[in-house]
């Protein structure tokens, strides 16, 4: 089998948003003085749709969720002209071939962003090839079902994080993630405003519901250390992303400051990236995105890596890319997961492009044995709501 085309699509919706409202997600941008739109820097209105195709007639998908236009120039001018004319099959040439002759500029960011897109998309091919879901090549399954938890809980009025707590208690998880809005500029204000967010969620869910604090790399290290020991009653499963990806040292500080686990990774990219996570001991969870990390190739080595050192994986975004690796790896025992809703920041944009995610059910969800590959097809209910960029 020889791959013969590589087609790259960038959407871009243009339908309706929500938009954020003051203190939605603290970001990296925060840090800044800043006149413009601080919620601009993690809205993500766009995605690089990738379909590879074979001279036996398959095609098989991928997809890249950043900086989408950048990421189809790297593929059509770098990574196309290295893949075509190969067998799907040798997955581990071809990532090689693209992770080396790009490694001036790919290593990390949208180089290896672009990478993990091919790479999916030829995970796919390999499972339509054989017959079999692509978990079931990656070692098959070791859980019955995936755990989810709920991602959502923007800072908002905390009666409305309430509610919205409240709803996915309704529909069965047992674990939800929640966002902080202010950072160190807010001063001791915002301090209080944080704890008040946490405190008004554990209220709803009690104890026994496990609650992750996300900073979306919106503080600083010594904000980070004066929030830990105060979060510390409301005992997260885990506080993610409290510094910038940059700052392993920062991590490996904090994972070490108090009871509360340090979670990172989803800006991180390839195995190299994440044994100097591990060897640092710089977080206790593991968060790549398949379609970041350098697809399912990496993202494999990564899951042998962790389970070596006894670090779950429990990737950013759930989604088919990551679920495949989730149910075939024993070093992860859960799966992020986008409840669906009107665009907002831009996450939930994957459920308006594909179709073929499952749905949870009571907090949990399963891949099917019977589909082949990783069970996606595009959603074409929503093309006409999108720029499509050929
Ligand atoms: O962990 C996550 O889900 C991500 O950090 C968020 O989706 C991010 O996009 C900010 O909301
Ligand atoms: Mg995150």
């Amino acid at each position: 089998m020889k791959i013969t085309k590589v087609r790259t699509r960038v959407f871009e919706w243009k339908g309706h948003t929500v938009p954020p409202t003051a203190h939605f997600c603290s970001n990296a941008m925060d840090e800044l003085w800043d006149k413009g739109d601080s919620m601009g820097t993690f809205r993500f209105h766009g995605w690089t749709v990738v379909e590879i195709e074979t001279d036996n007639g398959l095609v098989g998908l991928g997809n890249v969720a950043l900086a989408p236009r950048i990421a189809k120039a790297i593929i059509d001018q770098y990574l196309a002209p290295l893949i075509i004319g190969q067998d799907p099959f040798d997955y581990e040439y071809l990532w090689q071939r693209m992770y080396r002759s790009t490694h001036a500029w790919g290593r990390k960011g949208i180089g290896m962003a672009a990478i993990s897109g091919v790479d999916i998309a030829i995970w796919d091919i390999m499972g339509k090839a054989v017959g079999k879901p692509v978990f079931k090549l990656l070692g098959g399954r070791t859980k019955d079902k995936i755990p989810c938890y709920a991602s959502k809980l923007y800072r908002t009025d905390l009666k409305g994080m309430q509610e919205e707590a409240q709803s996915y208690l309704d529909q069965g998880f047992t674990a939800m993630k929640m966002r902080f809005g202010y950072g160190p500029r807010d001063g001791v204000t915002g301090v209080r405003a944080n704890l008040d967010s946490v405190a008004a969620v554990r209220e709803v869910i009690g104890e026994d519901i496990d609650l992750m604090l996300e900073c979306y790399m919106g503080w600083n290290l010594d904000y980070a250390k004066r929030m830990l020991p105060k979060l510390e009653r409301f005992q997260p499963r885990w506080l993610e992303e409290p510094v910038i990806a940059d700052d392993i040292d920062g991590y490996a500080e904090l994972n070490q400051l108090t009871s509360i686990p340090i979670s990172g990774g989803e800006h991180e990219f390839t195995h190299y990236g994440f044994r100097q996570l591990l060897e640092k001991r710089a977080v206790s969870v593991i968060q790549y995105d398949t379609n970041r990390v350098g697809g399912i190739t990496a993202a494999r080595k990564i899951n042998a890596l962790a389970e070596a050192f006894s670090v779950p994986v429990i990737p950013h975004a759930g989604q088919m890319h990551n679920y495949h690796l989730t149910m075939s790896s024993l070093a992860s025992p859960m799966s992020e997961y986008f409840p669906v809703h009107d665009v907002e920041i831009g996450n939930e944009l994957f459920y308006y492009i594909f179709k073929g995610d499952p749905e949870p059910v009571n907090g949990f969800i399963d891949l099917d044995e019977e589909t082949p590959g990783l069970g996606l097809e595009l959603n074409s209910d929503y093309f006409d709501q999108f720029n499509i960029i050929e």
